[in-house]
C-alpha cells in the first residue's frame, strides 16, 4: 500500500510517489514498467504478499543480527543493488551516489554495463564491493576491453545476464515514446552506443531499439567458457528461474545464481521469483549461493526469501525510487529501511541470526517445497 507522507519516508514504498513526483513522466514509466500485460510484475509482489510466516518464540531475541558474507565479503545484511541501467536517469551523480549509499551499509552494488559513469569514477568512489553486469554484446571486443577495465577498476565480480536475448515488449516505454535526454550515455560502451538511443519516435522505446542493436542473442551454455578464460572474478548467472538450468550452471562450476525475471521486464508470464526459489535451490544442493530479486519490498520480504533458501537479495526500482527523491541519502535511506525492517522481522519472528532463518518458518505452501541444502559460506564450506 503506497501512501503520501509528510516528512521522512517511513516505507519504503513511500519512496514511489516521491520519486514519480521528481521525474519526467516517460523516465518514471521506464523505472516501473514491466512487459506485457505486466502480470509478472505484479507476480513478483504477490507471491511475498500469499507468502505467511509462522514466527517461533521464547528464542531470545536481544540481539538479532543480520550481517552476513556475500561471495565471501562482509556484509552488514543480505541485501545489494540490483543492476540498472543509467542511474543518471535518476540523480545527476548516478551510479555515483549508487555506490556510495551502498558502501555505506556495506553491501554489494551490480553496476550495469549501460551505467551512466566510468568504471573507473564508480571504483573510485566505492566503499563497498562493486559488481559488473554484462549484456552478452555482439562485439565480443568490446565485452573483453569491458571486462578487463572492470578488473582493473577493482570490481569483485561479474554478473552476466541471461534472460535478455532481446528486450520484452515494454509497452509504456513506447506508449511514451521513452529516450534518453542527450547528456546521458554509456561512457564504458566507447562510442558504441549511440544515435537512436536518444532519438524520440512514436510508438516505440529508443532504450528497446539499442539494446537489441547491441545484445547478441545467440548466447548459449558454450559461452560460459569464453567469459571464463578471461576473467578470475567470480561469475554470478542472472534471470535463473528454471530447476534444470541450475543445475547445469552448478555443474559448469558458476559462482552464484540470481533467480530473477528481471522485474517483471522481459518474459511477461514468467514464474515469480519467490515461487521459483526453492526449486532452484534444490537443484543447486549447496554448490553455490542462491541469491532472489524481483519485488522486494520490505524487510518481511527479505525474510522469506531467506527462509525459501536465498542467500541476499537484490532490490531494484527501489534504488531508483531514493536516488530520484533525495539522491544518495535517498538511497542509502531505501536500504537501512530494509536492513532495519529485516532486523525488527528477525525479532518478531523469533530469529536472532539469518542461520535461523529455515523452510520451517514459512506457512503451507512455501514449507512445502523447502530447499534440500543451503549454501555454506564458511571457508570451509566454499570451493
Ligand atoms: C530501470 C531498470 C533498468 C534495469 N536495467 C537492467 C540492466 O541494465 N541489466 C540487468 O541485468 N537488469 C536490469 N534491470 C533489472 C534489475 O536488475 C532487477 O532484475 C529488477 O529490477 C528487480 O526487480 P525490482 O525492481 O522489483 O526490485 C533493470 C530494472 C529496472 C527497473
Ligand atoms: C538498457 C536496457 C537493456 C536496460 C535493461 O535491462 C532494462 O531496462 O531492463
Amino acid at each position: 500500500m503506497t501512501a503520501t507522507t509528510v516528512g521522512r519516508p517511513l516505507t519504503i514504498e513511500e519512496y514511489a510517489p516521491l520519486a514519480r513526483a521528481r521525474l519526467p513522466e516517460a523516465t518514471w514509466h521506464y523505472f516501473e514498467g514491466g512487459a506485457g500485460t505486466e502480470s509478472t510484475v505484479e507476480a513478483n509482489r504477490a507471491a511475498f504478499r500469499r507468502v505467511r510466516i509462522r514466527p517461533r518464540v521464547l528464542s531470545d531475541v536481544s540481539h538479532c543480527d543480520t550481517s552476513t558474507t556475500i561471495l565471501g565479503e562482509p556484509a552488514s545484511a543480505p541485501l545489494g543493488v540490483a543492476p540498472m541501467a543509467y542511474h543518471e536517469l535518476a540523480c545527476e551523480e548516478g551510479e555515483v551516489a549508487t555506490v556510495r549509499a551502498a558502501g555505506e551499509l556495506r553491501v554489494p552494488t551490480v553496476v550495469g554495463i549501460f551505467a551512466s559513469r566510468s568504471f573507473e569514477r564508480i571504483a573510485e568512489h566505492a566503499t563497498g564491493p562493486v559488481w559488473l553486469q554484462l549484456y552478452w554484446l555482439h562485439r565480443r571486443g568490446v565485452l573483453e576491453r569491458v571486462v578487463r577495465r572492470a578488473e582493473d577498476a577493482g570490481f569483485r565480480a561479474l554478473v552476466l545476464t541471461v534472460d535478455t536475448p532481446r528486450l520484452g515488449r515494454r509497452l509504456r516505454e513506447a506508449r511514451h515514446g521513452f529516450h534518453l535526454p542527450p547528456h546521458i550515455t554509456a561512457p564504458n560502451l566507447d562510442g558504441e552506443v549511440t544515435g537512436f538511443l536518444h532519438e524520440h519516435e512514436d510508438g516505440s522505446s529508443a532504450l528497446s531499439r539499442h539494446a537489441d542493436a547491441f545484445i547478441d542473442p545467440s548466447l548459449n551454455w558454450s559461452d560460459l567458457d569464453w567469459l571464463r578464460s578471461r576473467t578470475r572474478l567470480p561469475i554470478v548467472l542472472k534471470g535463473v528461474l528454471s530447476a534444470a538450468d541450475a543445475a547445469r550452471a552448478a555443474d559448469l562450476g558458476v559462482d552464484a545464481l540470481i533467480v530473477s525475471n528481471h522485474g517483471g521486464r522481459q518474459l511477461d508470464g514468467a514464474s515469480a521469483t519467490l515461487d521459483a526459489l526453492p526449486d532452484v535451490v534444490r537443484a543447486v544442493a549447496g554448490r553455490c549461493p542462491v541469491f532472489l530479486d524481483g519485488g522486494v519490498r520490505g524487510g518481511t520480504d527479505v525474510l522469506k526469501a531467506l527462509a525459501a533458501g536465498a542467500r541476499a537479495v537484490f532490490v531494484g526500482r527501489p534504488v531508483l525510487w531514493g536516488l530520484a527523491a533525495a539522491g544518495e541519502a535517498g538511497a542509502r535511506d531505501v536500504l537501512t529501511l530494509l536492513r532495519d525492517e529485516l532486523e525488527d522481522a528477525m525479532a518478531l519472528a523469533g530469529c536472532p541470526s539469518l542461520d535461523s532463518l529455515t523452510p520451517d518458518l514459512l506457512d503451507r505452501g512455501a514449507a512445502a517445497v523447502a530447499p534440500a541444502a543451503s549454501y555454506d559460506e564458511s571457508p570451509e564450506g566454499r570451493r
